[in-house]
């Protein structure tokens, strides 16, 4: 469960959605905006772990988070959620474009399919998400879009080189749609993690040495956990940032 220690008024009740929220990262970050009342899609293909989110939460929240099941990498079932959203909710007022797929890539081997299908789930549903929840921003006069990046595409990593591509493409758009949108009083900003330890990543990545060598190079000697990045999002989402945009917040325990 998130503790909330701040309270960001302007977030209850406020139209959010989040693309990724069922597991990991988002899932902290769903249910941390559905603590602060806020009225909270998302969206998702992981059935069984969103449904498990929802049913956690009911009871919990003023708002139960509202699972939206689509595959963010087909356009036509990312705007078709977000129009949902909209229906549910009012228009979407803070867009939190946190899904990402990190699967290990070899450059030797990578298809131009490969690379395409990377593309479109690591950076495209980012810019084509604000896309369809701009509109409603404009028309409201305000808006907040968090982005989520990663440290990974500054640290020279081999093994990952169309997502570490993606995650540095994530902080150009960032700062494109802070220039496009914030005539219009909509903030954009991005959220770089360190290693954060969800189920994915200690299923199939962290070992204890691993574990060891990244803290050693963090100031804070932690390993970071999902909840940690929920600070950083509801403060980025909320007017205590309102003349904070086309930044990147890295939340790495001050990687050395
Ligand atoms: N975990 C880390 O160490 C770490 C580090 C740096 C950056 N990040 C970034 O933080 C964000 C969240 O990462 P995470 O580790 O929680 O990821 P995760 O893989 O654990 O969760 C991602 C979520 O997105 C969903 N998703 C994936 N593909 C989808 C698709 N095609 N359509 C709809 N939903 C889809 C998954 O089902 C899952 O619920 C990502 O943007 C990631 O790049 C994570």
């Amino acid at each position: 469960m998130i503790e909330q220690t701040t309270i960001f008024p302007d977030l209850k009740g406020a139209s959010v959605l989040i693309t990724g929220g069922g597991s990991g990262i988002g899932a902290a970050l769903t249910e941390g905006f559905a603590r602060q009342g806020a009225r909270v899609a998302f969206i998702d293909i992981a059935v069984a772990a969103s449904q498990a989110l929802v049913d956690g939460l009911a009871g919990q929240v003023d708002h139960t988070p509202l699972f939206l099941e689509a595959d963010l990498s087909d356009l036509g079932q990312l705007r078709n959620a977000c129009a949902k959203a909209d229906e549910a909710h009012g228009a979407v007022t803070v867009l939190v474009s946190n899904a990402a797929l990190d699967d290990r890539h070899d450059l030797l081997e990578m298809s131009d399919d490969y690379w395409d299908a990377n593309q479109a789930i690591n950076l495209r549903p980012a810019a084509f998400a604000a896309q369809a929840v701009a509109p409603g921003m404009i028309e409201a006069g305000h808006g907040a879009i968090v982005n989520f990046t990663s440290t990974s595409y500054m640290l020279n990593i081999g093994n990952m080189p169309s997502y570490t591509a993606a995650k540095a493409g994530i902080v150009g758009l960032t700062k494109g749609l802070a220039g496009r949108l914030g005539p219009h009083g909509i903030r954009v900003n991005a959220i770089a993690p360190g290693w954060v330890m969800t189920e994915r990543q200690k299923q199939l990545w962290v070992t204890e040495d691993g574990l060891k060598a990244m803290i050693d190079r963090q100031c804070l000697k932690e390993a970071i956990q999902p909840e940690d990045m929920v600070g950083p999002c509801l403060f980025l989402a909320s007017s205590a940032a309102r003349m904070i945009t086309a930044q990147v917040l890295i939340a790495d325990g001050g990687m050395m």
